[in-house]
């Protein structure tokens, strides 16, 4: 069965040809947002050529038999969980929301004495394949900075604003639950004593204008806390980007030629190639500082008692490589750009 988008059901090409999807690995990226450039640049990367026509919510690899799924980035889980795409690039914040909403409703069902099998929801879980080096940020709890809140506790039984609420509230059970403990040597009561608000942007606001007493949101530079005059008390999740794929994939070979493509764009985005010449009786120590990623190359130079070194460094260790190289006695130090890779 043809996967039906929005945009597919009412005015593209797809909706009169879903045959075209057919034999088609399908590919979710985010449609919008932060992560939308980075996964851009590396799809072009691994060379996987496709036009989004404006409005399209999919669009066709032309030398790969894949089709790009464009969602947005929090639904992305759901949709590789189910198995209804193979791969996704999302936020790894977004995956854990997600299969923290899957426990609390296999949870739910349990409690309401539901004996039908966990898996029968239909979700069979998102696999992480790699990180990708893009999109790091903290999910924190954040409170006023001038506040009476001082630790994650203190918001026990208040109002927390949040678009996490499954991970907000897996994370204030915890909390209540270890308070319990440690007042009753128990935990007596099942009920959420927080409120969790779910809110859906700007969350950073919710303490200014009264709707909630604290927070649980995305931080990069804390920039936008600060203005709102908020402090981090705790962090839930780190979160960086990463491709995930279903539990059952549709062309599996084919999974793992786009996660090696990716890889090497990737090892190339985040290291370069240092060259070098020293003198044979300082390598070790020069070895020592650029071990590559197996070995560094080592070639003998036409002048005695030298070798030409090269090797992969990560590039933001760079500077202090060279420092050091120099120290040890290597010459003539070159730091090149990586194009792409393939490495062990
Ligand atoms: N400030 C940030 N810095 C870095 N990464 C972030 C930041 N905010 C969000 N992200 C990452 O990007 C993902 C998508 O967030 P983004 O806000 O771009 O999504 P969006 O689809 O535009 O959603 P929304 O419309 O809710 O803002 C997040 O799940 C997170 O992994
Ligand atoms: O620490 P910073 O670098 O300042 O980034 C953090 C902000 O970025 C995200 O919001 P976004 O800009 O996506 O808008 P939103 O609040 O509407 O989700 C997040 O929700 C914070 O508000």
């Amino acid at each position: 069965m043809p996967l039906m988008l929005r945009h597919e059901v009412s005015h593209d090409k797809f909706a009169n040809n879903p045959e075209s999807l057919e034999g088609r690995l399908l590919f979710a990226v985010p449609k919008k947002g932060r992560l939308l450039q980075a996964a851009l640049n590396i799809l072009e990367g691994a060379d996987i050529q496709f036009k989004r026509e404006s409005r399209l919510d999919i669009a066709l690899v032309k030398n790969l038999p894949i089709a790009l799924v464009f969602l947005p980035a929090a639904d992305i889980p759901t949709f590789v969980g189910e198995g209804r795409v193979s791969l996704g690039i999302t936020g790894r914040d977004t995956v854990a929301e997600h299969e923290a909403g899957v426990e609390a409703s296999r949870r739910e069902r349990a409690e309401s004495g539901d004996t039908t099998p966990v898996e029968d929801d239909g979700h069979m879980g998102c696999e992480e394949v790699m990180d990708l080096g893009f999109g790091a940020c903290k999910l924190q709890v954040q409170v006023p900075e001038k506040g009476q809140y001082v630790k994650p506790s203190d918001l026990i039984g208040k109002n927390v604003g949040t678009s996490f609420v499954h991970l907000a509230e897996q994370y204030f059970a915890i909390l209540e639950s270890e308070a319990e403990l440690a007042a009753n040597g128990e935990k007596t009561s099942k009920k959420l004593k927080t409120k969790i608000i779910e809110l859906s942007g700007s969350v950073e606001a919710a303490c200014a204008l009264g709707v909630a007493d604290g927070i649980v949101d995305l931080v990069e530079s804390g920039e936008t806390m600060k203005a709102a005059g908020l402090k981090p008390i705790d962090t839930v999740v780190s979160s960086i980007a990463v491709l995930i794929k279903s539990k059952n994939p549709s062309n599996l070979k084919l999974v793992d030629l786009i996660a090696s493509r990716i890889r090497g764009v990737i090892t190339a985005q985040q290291y370069v190639l240092c060259q070098y010449n020293v003198e044979r009786t300082k390598l070790a120590a020069a070895a020592k500082i650029t071990p590559g990623k197996r070995a560094p190359t080592i070639n003998a130079l036409e002048a005695e008692g030298w070798v030409a070194v090269s090797s992969m460094v990560e590039k933001k260790k760079i500077a202090t490589v060279m420092d050091e190289l120099t120290e040890v006695g290597a010459t003539d130090i070159l730091v090149l750009n990586i194009a792409n890779t393939r490495t062990g």
